[in-house]
């Protein structure tokens, strides 16, 4: 047996003890459920406690299983240990130990002690001797035998805890030999096997955690502070979902009474992406966070209508923010002296508030600017109180049920919905959206006539109640709901793909992290609506955040350095100054061909690539999506749509407006020229479409390439 082996046995040995605590965990939870749910007086307490029981124990049991731990360290005996001088940790996705009290065999990823796991270094080994990194073949579940090799980084000073047959590096700190960890060396540049092995490994199925991976640059974003919002701008592929949602884990462990009460939302850019990272929270043990787009988080009904992109732009300016203020508060009737006096019968005497003292509180109200429910709740309860302060006056101390009484009386409602009515946001809008003479009002100075023009409906509905709301008209909904009353806000918001969002959509994400924070992704040069950010700052601005800082990431997991080299050739044209990014990959294959049949070219190449490991994605311009997928079908080659992530879908023909946020080891991007010029931000979205390969990249073509690509 050699020393490797050796250490491999008493690691597989150790996770089999952790093995059997888990069992005991999720049983003991189980059990829990039972007994606690009887254990207390009060019904609510029982209520309470079985509530969070059942959760807990539903989450230990819905918990897919992986590996139980990927990572040790091993600390040294010397004052930069601090606590942990001469400890030893296991780091898995989750803690697991024998008892609650007892010292946990596994420490989870997220707590204190596991930053070190990420952060130490040859340069400060933060008092760690030994890093372990654990090979586990790829997609396993955790049996014994998967574990097929170390890797030992040598930080600090000895501490006999490495193997020496697989510790190269004999004490200089870089990255040991694998053991059979499987790592292509070679490939990632300057960085250890077991890593380079992870970022090159085929992709199948949907996106995977890196909790094993985490780089120092990344882990900072992760763990950053709840209160801290912040902006990741970065290139494709260096890891800006994968950060967003091991944040969101990170969060929520961290500060949970904080997070729970709020929540935590995650939100991405369509279903597809949705559908396509929606099990790695769920690996990382976090199953009730809600992911979603903003689009799905605006509705308040169907959408049943689609605006032209004129109309759409002028909806989703930023300038709209302020015409739909107006033509809400044109609903406020403007006092000006006209109001009549209000009287109120209470039994023998009327009490009464002068127009001029309701004209007061009216313009007093308005200046103070609260939502517009609570604005007429306001006007209310200063008019009776004018009565109150009368009565008393004259009868003496009134108390709150006489005062409620005058408040609902109807002379006074009758007032109030006159003067401060009660609206819908719908109703709002439509008349919006109607008459030309509310709508240059609420216009004027702010949109142009043939803006305006843009807004007005060619049919009017019969009410506004039979209206056909476009996605972007739900934006605008949305915007009017906010006004007339706040929503309740999230603890922390995820916005992946931000780049993508309008002025008016960010505002939708402003008003629910208004007391809570932020964590923006995105990536200028990937902006392809017409209304997408050029700059952080303003969006930034326009997300509430204006102070959020800006932090680069640059370098790429997933698309190999030869493919970047072409993308890159885009830049230029893009109009956005973004930092330039290097790829951690050396290998990877690129292949531009210009072809006579691009169909008879397509099924070829997906032939090629089917006798190779991992996802193959066909992308091509929306319309010639369905042709394509004729074509392989007719050369029997079978296609799965963009949400099917079984591994026996292996080949996805995807339109280039699904491919954002996803990737697939060998992608054929089919004739660029047209998804190009299909659509004002063509060469953003062939941008995007060029950087989704994890391995190859075909380019297929019979008309000429974009210039920039040439
Ligand atoms: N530290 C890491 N270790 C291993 N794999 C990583 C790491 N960081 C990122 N990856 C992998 O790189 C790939 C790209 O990551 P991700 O999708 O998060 O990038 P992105 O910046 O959001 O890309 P895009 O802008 O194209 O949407 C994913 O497969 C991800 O798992």
């Amino acid at each position: 047996m050699t020393p490797l082996d050796r250490e491999l046995s008493q690691e597989r040995t150790y996770h089999q003890a952790c093995r059997a605590a888990l069992a005991g965990m999720v049983e003991g939870a189980d059990e829990r459920v039972v007994t606690g749910e009887n254990a207390f007086a009060s019904g609510a307490d029982a209520e309470v406690l079985g509530y969070q029981l059942r959760s807990w124990a539903k989450e230990l049991r819905q918990e897919p299983q992986s590996p139980l731990f990927f990572g040790r360290l091993d600390f040294d005996d010397g004052g930069a240990s601090g606590d942990h001088a001469g400890q030893r940790y296991y780091i898995g996705r989750r803690r697991i130990s024998e008892h609650p009290s007892a010292p946990p065999l596994v420490v989870d990823w997220r707590a204190p002690v596991s930053r070190t796991f990420y952060q130490a270094g040859t340069r400060d080994p933060l008092g760690v001797a030994v890093r372990r990194r654990f090979g586990w073949a790829p997609g396993s579940l955790g049996a014994p035998e998967d574990l097929t090799g170390l890797e030992d980084e040598r930080l600090g000073a000895p501490a006999g805890g490495g193997v020496d047959g697989t510790g190269e590096a004999g004490g200089t700190g870089e990255a040991g030999a694998t053991g059979e960890a499987g790592g292509t060396g070679e490939a990632a540049g300057g960085v250890g096997g077991i890593l380079a092995a992870e970022i090159e490994r085929p992709r199948v199925g949907p996106m995977r955690d890196i909790a094993a991976t985490i780089q120092p640059e990344q882990d900072d974003l992760v763990r950053s502070e709840l209160g801290q919002s912040l902006c990741v701008q970065g290139a494709p592929g260096t890891g800006k979902t994968a950060v967003g949602l091991h944040r969101a884990a990170y969060l929520l462990y961290t500060y949970p009474q904080r997070i729970q009460r709020g929540g935590l939302l995650v939100l991405g850019p369509n279903r597809t992406f949705l559908h396509y990272i929606g099990q790695v929270l769920p690996a990382l043990g976090e199953i009730d966070i809600r992911q979603s787009t903003v689009d799905d988080e605006v509705a308040r009904g169907p959408v049943r209508a689609v605006d032209d992109e004129a109309a759409a732009v002028v909806k989703h300016d930023a300038r709209m923010a302020r015409v739909l203020r107006r033509a809400l508060y044109a609903r406020v009737d403007d006092p000006a002296g006209r109001y009549e006096a209000v009287e109120v019968p209470d039994g023998s005497y009327r009490w009464r508030v002068s127009g001029g003292e309701l004209a007061r509180i009216v313009e007093e109200v308005r200046a103070e600017a609260p939502p517009y429910a609570v604005g007429r709740e306001r006007v209310r309860s200063r008019a009776a109180r004018v009565i109150q302060l009368e009565a008393e006056r004259r009868a003496g101390p009134m108390n709150n049920t006489w005062l409620q009484r005058i408040s609902r009386a109807r002379p006074l409602s009758a007032f109030v919905d006159a003067a401060w009515p009660k609206v819908t946001p719908e109703e709002v809008l439509a008349a919006l959206f109607t008459d030309p003479d509310t709508l240059a009002a609420a216009a004027d100075g702010e949109l142009g006539a043939e803006e305006q023009k843009r807004l007005l409906w060619s049919r009017v509905p019969r009410s506004y109640k039979s209206a056909k709301w476009s996605a972007a008209d739900q934006v605008l909904l949305d915007e009017l709901a906010g006004l007339i009353e706040r929503p309740q806000g999230y603890g922390h918001i995820v916005v992946d793909e931000a780049q993508d969002l309008s002025p008016m959509q960010c505002r939708a994400v402003a008003r629910r992290s208004g007391f809570g924070s932020l964590t923006v992704l995105g990536d200028l040069a990937q902006g392809t609506t017409p209304w997408a950010a050029r700059d952080w700052p303003r969006h930034l601005a326009h997300l509430g955040k204006p102070d959020a800082p800006v932090i680069p990431l640059t370098t790429g997991f997933r698309v190999p350095e030869a493919i970047v080299a072409l993308a890159n050739g885009l830049l230029g044209a893009l109009g956005v100054a973004v930092p330039p990014s290097r790829s951690l990959r050396r290998d990877g294959e690129l292949a531009v061909r210009r072809v006579q049949d691009v169909r008879a070219a397509l099924v070829e190449s997906v032939r090629a690539a089917l006798d190779r490991e991992g996802s193959v994605g066909v992308i091509a311009r929306d319309a010639d999506v369905p042709e394509l997928r004729a074509a392989l079908a007719a050369a029997g080659v079978a296609t799965a749509e963009p949400d099917d992530l079984t591994a026996r879908a292996r080949v996805t023909v995807l339109p280039a407006t699904v491919a954002k946020g996803l990737e697939y080891d060998h992608v054929v991007a089919v004739e660029p020229a047209a998804i190009a010029e299909a659509e004002e931000r063509g060469l953003h979205r062939l941008y995007v479409v060029l950087t989704r390969a994890v391995s190859r990249l075909e380019v297929l073509h019979s008309e000429p390439l974009p210039p920039a690509l040439r």
